[in-house]
């Protein structure tokens, strides 16, 4: 079998689990062929949009202490995973390069007194820079070939919308079943840089936040891989956040649709494109636990049995959003209305989660995460406001709560069961959307009111008990 693995960074951050990876791939190795995908490790990614913030406060020092603390992460790492001397010494001799370069893109920038969207992307991508070399090694060390490649370097050519890149697949899939390839036949295991890859100038570019998920993916789609399988710290996508249900349960099998909807609102952060480059090829996809992989995880595939046809599947939550309640007179009966809202939204990139207009259409009431809510304000005010908009009123920090399930589509009494159980639990709702799929039914609340919310839905619909 061809199989494409991505380890999350919660599950390559203790050299103990990078060397029980390596044990993994080495004996999976025996029987398949294997391209490894990882993230940064866990909190990386965040230390260096730190950097970023502190070159826009020409803060130079802070920044050049933010680098040494992640060199010296992975060189820590590096000492305690990697056994043989020889391979060790190289190993940190690379470390070592990467941050001299680090450093000097932090003086470049420092320099020019700027943060550019291609900067960011270039600077953003050296968490994955890092730990392919410590995985790779670590697979080295257990006795396996390997080579630790970027994005950029496997073959990913994207277009040049940097923080939010697309591949360019034609020329990807040329490229990047060439790469591979060429490794296997040498019986080598390429460890691959998820989040990024280069526009047509080799300028890097990423995905967006979680975006390993999305280059597992692309690459198992190039490489026609038989299963993908994305690893992480649960055992596959469950009933809810076990963090904040104990008692949530695996779904054993769900459908790629059932999955985007869980990714969109939340249930582990997998990124919004990931089933893209999967569905004209229905390459199966398994979201497994890296640290039990006795355990099959959940798999996701075109048409899960029959028997896994639950009527509600998972209760997700995406925290730390405004809404924005877009008010105006003129806007009653006027053609053209939501589509100039969007529109201006949409120039200034923001991605809106959740969208409903009042039946009187006096008022439409959108959902952004907080980090665009300045944005999105902004840009309507600056745009609309005192045209057909007359008053924006603001609401942060709230979550969105979403029941999600294809099985509900039809159902009766789907809805009172909900509101019946957040009623109980005394939480206010300020805003309800239902997709026309009926494939999820979701609603605002205060973020202090998320767990209770969750875990009233959870015992409404008594998923603990699923099958
Ligand atoms: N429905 C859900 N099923 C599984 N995990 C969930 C769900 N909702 C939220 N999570 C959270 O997602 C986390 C894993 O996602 P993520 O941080 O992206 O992992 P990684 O960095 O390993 O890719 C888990 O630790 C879990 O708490
Ligand atoms: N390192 C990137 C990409 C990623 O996918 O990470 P993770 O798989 O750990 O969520 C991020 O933090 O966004």
């Amino acid at each position: 079998m061809r199989l494409v693995i991505k380890y999350g960074g919660t599950s390559i951050s203790a050299s103990k689990d990078i060397q029980a990876i390596a044990k993994h791939i080495d004996s999976l190795s025996k029987k398949h062929q294997i391209v490894v995908v990882c993230s940064a490790t866990s909190g990386t990614t965040d230390d260096l949009i730190e950097i970023s913030e502190s070159i826009k406060k020409e803060n130079k020092s802070k920044a050049e202490q933010l680098a040494s603390k992640i060199t010296n992460r992975h060189k820590q790492l590096a000492k305690q995973t990697i056994k043989k001397s020889d391979l060790q010494k190289k190993l940190l001799r690379k470390l070592d390069e990467d941050f001299a370069e680090l450093l000097a893109l932090i003086d470049g920038m420092v320099l020019l007194g700027e943060v550019t969207s291609r900067s960011m992307d270039y600077l953003i991508s050296f968490g994955e820079r890092l730990s392919i070399k410590l995985v790779s090694s670590a697979i080295n060390d257990s006795g396996k070939k390997s080579i630790p490649l970027t994005g950029k370097e496997i073959g990913i050519i994207t277009d040049s919308n940097f923080g939010e890149s697309k591949p360019l697949m034609d020329t990807t899939r040329l490229r990047v079943s060439k790469t591979v390839d060429d490794l296997f036949s040498k019986k080598t295991i390429p460890v691959v840089g998820g989040f990024a890859g280069a526009d047509q100038h080799g300028h890097v570019t990423t995905f967006g936040r979680g975006g390993s998920d999305y280059s597992a993916t692309t690459i198992g789609s190039c490489v026609k891989a038989d299963e993908i399988w994305l690893m992480s710290d649960v055992d596959g996508l469950m009933t809810a956040d076990p963090k904040i249900v104990k008692n949530a349960k695996l779904l054993k099998e769900v459908s790629y649709i059932e999955a985007i909807e869980m990714a969109m609102f939340g249930a582990k952060q997998i990124h919004p494109r990931t089933f893209e480059p999967l569905l004209s090829k229905k390459i199966p996809m398994k979201i497994r636990n890296s640290f039990n992989v006795k355990n099959e995880g959940t798999l996701v595939t075109v048409s899960p049995s029959a028997s896994a046809k639950n009527t509600v599947k998972c209760v997700s939550n995406v925290q730390n959003n405004g809404l924005i309640d877009i008010r105006g007179g003129s806007m009653v009966g006027t053609p053209g209305t939501a589509a100039k809202i969007f529109e201006t939204l949409a120039k200034s990139g923001i991605n809106v989660m959740m969208i409903s207009q009042n039946p009187s259409e006096s008022s439409i009431t959108i959902v952004v995460k907080n980090t665009d809510l300045d944005k999105a304000v902004s840009a309507l005010e600056m745009e609309l406001l005192g045209k057909i908009i007359k008053k924006l009123e603001i609401t942060t920090n709230v979550a969105i709560i979403a029941l999600i399930g294809s099985g509900m589509r039809g159902t009766i009494g789907v809805a009172s069961r909900v509101f019946g159980a957040i009623e109980k639990n005394k939480i206010n709702v300020s805003m309800i959307t239902q997709g026309s799929s009926e494939l999820n039914l979701a609603f605002v609340v205060k973020n202090s009111d998320t767990n209770s919310a969750v875990r009233a839905l959870h015992d409404a619909f008594e998923l603990d008990k699923i099958n």
